[in-house]
């Protein structure tokens, strides 16, 4: 009797990808007129047209096979249900539960977590209404009208891309700040600008123990005690939002400012809990409901709708097969939309951070490459600067491209130029334009034929370049918060599919353990730590910088 197991399936999809070879998207589109229409989702506000993928009907079977045989079912319901899937920290991943509604029960050991994400929220929604409506004042009485974000990584670029992309929805009084290097520039230039007495600080961070945040953190509490005269101010200016409230009573923050979070969330995958103070500060506990809301329409339809119609499955198993079968390297975030302009940033840690791995659970090999770099940045920006190497470049990255189908404030043409261009690219892409068509043209516009033949090649577009088009309705609150709960579930995919453990990050460690050394030594006549020649060089080329 024969087993389907992932192995053989990863082997059925390499020989279907050989006979498939260079088969020309334009091709399958001529061969299909049903194509377009059955290549297509809608789910949770967002259409999603993945019609312009290098696929067939046998290869979506394939690769939906491949969900079902790695075991994606189960481990999605370990992954709600609280189970420890984190194996290397032994957490469970339960980020969705920030998101469930207060009726809902999700058990972790035997208890109920909900109660405790609902008293937060709460809190939390009870100090930014405070601030919001100006009755929490700073320590000269007046009402608070700046607020700083000190934290890095997942305590920094959630909070950031949403605030961004939610601007329309802000609280006119309230200015939004994001601190995240360490170079002190960034804080410095806050600071600069910044009145202490209406100038709130959240320093946040799940461990409390990021160098980076904890500097900028200090720098802020010396300026605020410098120009407030008094430590008691740090009362009125300072909240924090960690896992690690000993931590934080130590930095000198009390705890009865500190919103708390749970191991059981990771850092990427935090802004749905009190990481995401500065989305409720900037538009309201009913805009963060919202959120929450659009997030969990898409848990369920992720948990729900059948394998081929469900929007993070597919959109994970295109991206498999556009890296393992089709040796993409990279992976394109093009969003049509200026507020969504953080996004590509957000995504480069929720799936690198999470998917960037070389090994399986069980510690092994992993068997196929996993995590394409993701990269990008608007859109139209993008054209304008490295699409070039997308549509002409050797090799090829894949797009996603994301449009929104209401219009922005700006004007009516504005919007309808950005949209068109977005699916101009995509045809683009796709449908390419031969040498052969590029000569006729330019022989029709009566070019010399020795210029015809030495131009033709490089206008000519070898087109088959891969893309998902997908469109939100509208960029609000609940819409954004389905999409990304999309991306959050594409990159959960993905990681069962290759076997590793989405859920840790040890590639950032061996750095920061060096760091440290570094740092001793920087400040030092000469080394105290066995170091390589080059880094010794640069070491000692440090000691001797301009004043
Ligand atoms: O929130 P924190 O504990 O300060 O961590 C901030 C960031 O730094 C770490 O190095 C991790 O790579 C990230 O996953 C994390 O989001």
């Amino acid at each position: 009797m024969s087993t389907t197991t992932p192995e053989s399936v990863w082997q059925r999809l390499a020989a279907h990808r050989a006979e498939l070879g260079e088969r020309h998207l334009n091709e399958l589109f001529e061969a299909d007129s049903t194509r377009a229409g059955r290549m297509q989702v809608e789910a949770c506000g967002l259409f999603l047209d993945y019609s312009k993928n290098r696929v067939t009907d046998e290869t979506l079977r394939l690769l939906l096979d491949l969900a079902k045989t790695s075991g994606l079912a189960q481990r999605r319901t370990a992954m709600f249900e609280g189970e420890r899937i984190n194996t290397t920290e032994q957490r469970a991943v339960l980020h969705t539960a920030l998101r469930r509604p207060a009726s809902e029960v999700v058990l972790l050991d035997g208890r109920d977590v909900v109660p405790d994400v609902v008293a937060v929220r709460e809190r939390v929604a009870r100090f930014a209404e405070t601030v919001r409506c100006g009755d929490w004042c700073g320590y000269d009485g007046r009402p608070i009208t700046d607020i700083v974000n000190i934290g890095i990584g997942g305590s920094d670029l959630g909070p950031l891309m949403v605030c961004e992309a939610l601007k329309p929805f802000a609280h006119p009084r309230l200015r939004l700040h994001f601190v995240s290097n360490v170079d002190g520039v960034q804080i410095d230039d806050v600071l600069r600008s910044a009145d202490p007495g209406t100038t709130l600080f959240i320093v946040a961070s799940k461990t409390f123990t990021t160098q980076e945040t904890l500097t900028n953190a200090h720098t802020a509490r010396a300026w605020l005690i410098g120009r407030a005269g008094d430590e008691a101010a740090i009362a009125r200016h300072f909240v924090a939002v960690s896992t690690n409230a000993e931590a934080v009573s130590r930095f000198g923050i009390d705890t009865a400012n500190m919103f708390g979070f749970w191991d059981w969330v990771g850092g990427r995958y935090s802004l749905w809990g009190a990481i995401g103070l500065p989305i409720v500060l900037q538009i309201g506990t009913q805009g963060f409901d919202a959120l929450l809301a659009g997030a969990h329409a898409m848990d369920v339809h992720f948990r729900e709708a059948p394998f081929e119609r469900n929007l993070p499955v597919l959109m994970a198993l295109l991206g498999i097969w556009n890296v393992d079968f089709l040796d993409a390297r990279s992976q394109v975030i093009a969003p049509y939309h200026q507020r969504l302009h953080r996004l590509p940033a957000f995504l480069q840690q929720l799936d690198m951070e999470s998917n960037g791995k070389s090994v399986r659970l069980d510690g092994t090999p992993v068997a196929h490459p996993t995590s394409p770099v993701i990269w990008g940045e608007t859109g139209i920006n993008g054209q304008h600067a490295y699409f070039q190497m997308l549509h002409q470049g050797t090799g090829f990255a894949p797009v996603d491209f994301i449009g929104v189908l209401a219009r922005p404030d700006g004007a009516e043409h504005h919007h309808r130029l950005a949209f068109a261009n977005m699916v101009a690219q995509a045809e683009a892409l796709m449908r390419g334009k031969s040498a052969d068509a590029v000569a006729a043209e330019m022989r029709a516009a009566g070019l010399a034929e020795e210029r015809v033949r030495a131009l033709a090649p490089h206008r000519a577009f070898p087109g088959n370049r891969p893309s998902n088009t997908l469109l939100l309705e509208r960029l609000d609150p609940r819409t954004l918060g389905a999409l990304l709960a999309l991306y959050e579930h594409r990159t959960f995919v993905q990681g069962v599919v290759w076997g590793v453990n989405s859920f840790d990050q040890w590639g950032v460690e061996l750095g920061k353990q060096l760091a440290a050394r570094v740092l001793d030594d920087l400040a030092a006549d000469q080394d105290r730590h066995p170091h390589d020649a080059s880094t010794a060089a640069l070491i000692a080329r440090y000691r001797r910088r301009p004043v």
